[in-house]
């Protein structure tokens, strides 16, 4: 296919995801089962397009004074890709594949507009509602960080040390250009690339059958180091889901000590099994009846909370996700992140931690959510990160924002991670 072609392509999923509010995932397969001549290639293009487009809705539509789809999908190439209107005219000219023409209007509105006089939270590519909360938690920096929320991501993965080093992976990945990761001690990275370029399929790879590597974001990888159990701790892994933390801190305790993993919804536990297989894990329980972890109460060393929340610290990779999110989902998380606090901390043992970490950058999730159980459980402690984190990735490593040394917040901006939280606190002896 042509540009033209692949362009069509994207408007086509772009209006079907907005007229029947539908998962990316789901509308890209759609046109894949329907358009059976296009290739890999032609599909990778059309899924850049589609979430290029959706990561920066708000000021591609404010440019080219049009929030749809033809629009939305044109001014990724005009802004993101580098060409001209004037090239995309001539390109498309005898391509009878090529989508219409951008109207005069969109035409005209995108040359006269200057994104700097566009309300702030278009320019940083946000809801306007969710903007004080951006403002709260990085004060005079909140645009870069919400900027840097709208760029693509790179795709991480985690060498699973109970099975190769992370230089026996990236050996086995040199095709795909991956490198070691800046933060994480076992982070691979391969480049977000730009354009139209496809991200190297890594779960096909004989080494990702093996056990070597896992997908994971490096700040994912991050927040699971920083737990930091000994290798004879009792963990509990309180919200596991599919296991991605678990995975980590089984392998950072080198098969030793144990870690619990348990989650309130058994479908997403599910996966666990066979990653854990794959892993070569020993040290892990799986538990998916909240029955089964009555004779653990007050006994753990470690239990984390990694917490149901909005995840808009994982916007690059889900943008759809950014524009669907409402004060109710907000307010609904916070709800169920109290509920999971307060059940998880019945867990540990008096002296233990209860470690918190969210996918949010939102103080609402965060902080606050700590203030408020610190507050209403004085048992519990907030214990400082900071020491932990040099000692884990040295001096040099780029610094997070932090309250006073206390929690931390990765970001894009700061870590060229996704967004997390983590904060310890500390159970009274
Ligand atoms: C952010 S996800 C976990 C991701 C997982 N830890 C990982 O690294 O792949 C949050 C999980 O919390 C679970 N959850 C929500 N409320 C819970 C509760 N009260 N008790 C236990 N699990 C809960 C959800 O089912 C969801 O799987």
């Amino acid at each position: 296919m042509r540009l033209g072609g692949r362009l069509g392509g994207a408007i086509d999923v772009l209006k079907d995801i907005d007229e029947r509010k539908r998962p990316v995932a789901d509308a890209l397969k759609d046109w894949g089962l329907g358009h059976r001549f296009a290739g890999s290639g032609d599909r990778a293009a059309i899924g850049n397009i589609v979430y290029d487009a959706l990561r920066m809705r708000l000021s591609h539509a404010w440019l080219m004074d049009d929030e749809g789809p033809a629009a939305l999908a044109y001014a990724v190439l005009i802004r993101q890709w580098g060409y001209s209107p004037d090239a995309l005219a001539a390109e498309f000219a005898d391509d009878r594949f090529a989508p219409p023409p951008l109207s005069d209007a969109n035409l005209a509105a995108f040359a006269s507009r200057n994104l700097a006089d566009a309300p702030a939270h278009v320019q940083g590519d946000i809801p306007d509602w969710i903007q004080p909360s951006f403002e709260a938690a990085f004060g005079e920096d909140w645009l870069t960080e919400a900027k840097a929320l709208s760029q693509r991501p790179t795709l991480d993965l985690r060498a699973n040390t109970l099975k190769a080093s992370r230089e026996k992976v990236i050996k086995a990945l040199d095709r795909s250009g991956a490198q070691p990761a800046p933060i994480a001690r076992n982070g691979i990275r391969i480049a977000a690339g730009e354009g139209a370029s496809r991200l190297p399929n890594v779960t096909a790879e004989i080494s990702f059958q093996k056990g070597w590597f896992e997908v994971q974001d490096e700040g994912s990888q991050i927040v699971s180091d920083l737990v930091h159990p000994g290798d004879h701790d009792q963990v509990l892994d309180f919200c596991a889901g599919g296991g991605g933390k678990t995975l980590a801190m089984a392998a950072a305790m080198n098969n030793k000590g144990q870690v619990h993993a348990y989650d309130a919804d058994r479908k997403r536990l599910a996966p666990i099994i066979e990653r854990l297989r794959r892993a070569g894990t020993r040290n892990v329980q799986v538990h998916d009846d909240v029955r089964q972890l009555q004779a653990l109460k007050e006994k753990l060393d470690v239990v984390l909370v990694d917490a149901p929340c909005t995840g808009t610290g994982t916007w690059r990779r889900r943008p759809d996700t950014k524009w669907r999110l409402t004060p109710k989902n907000l307010e609904e998380r916070v709800a169920q992140q109290q509920e999971a606090l307060a059940e998880a901390a019945t867990f540990v043992k008096p002296g233990g931690s209860l470690v918190y970490i969210t996918c949010s950058v939102l103080p609402d999730e965060n902080d606050r959510q700590i203030e408020g159980f610190c507050g209403d459980n004085p048992q519990f402690s907030v214990e400082p990160v900071l020491e932990t984190w040099s000692g884990l990735f040295g001096e040099a490593a780029p610094r997070p924002p932090s309250r006073d040394g206390s929690t931390v917040t990765l970001t894009p901006a700061t870590t060229e991670t996704d967004g997390f939280f983590f904060s310890r606190l500390r159970r009274q002896a």
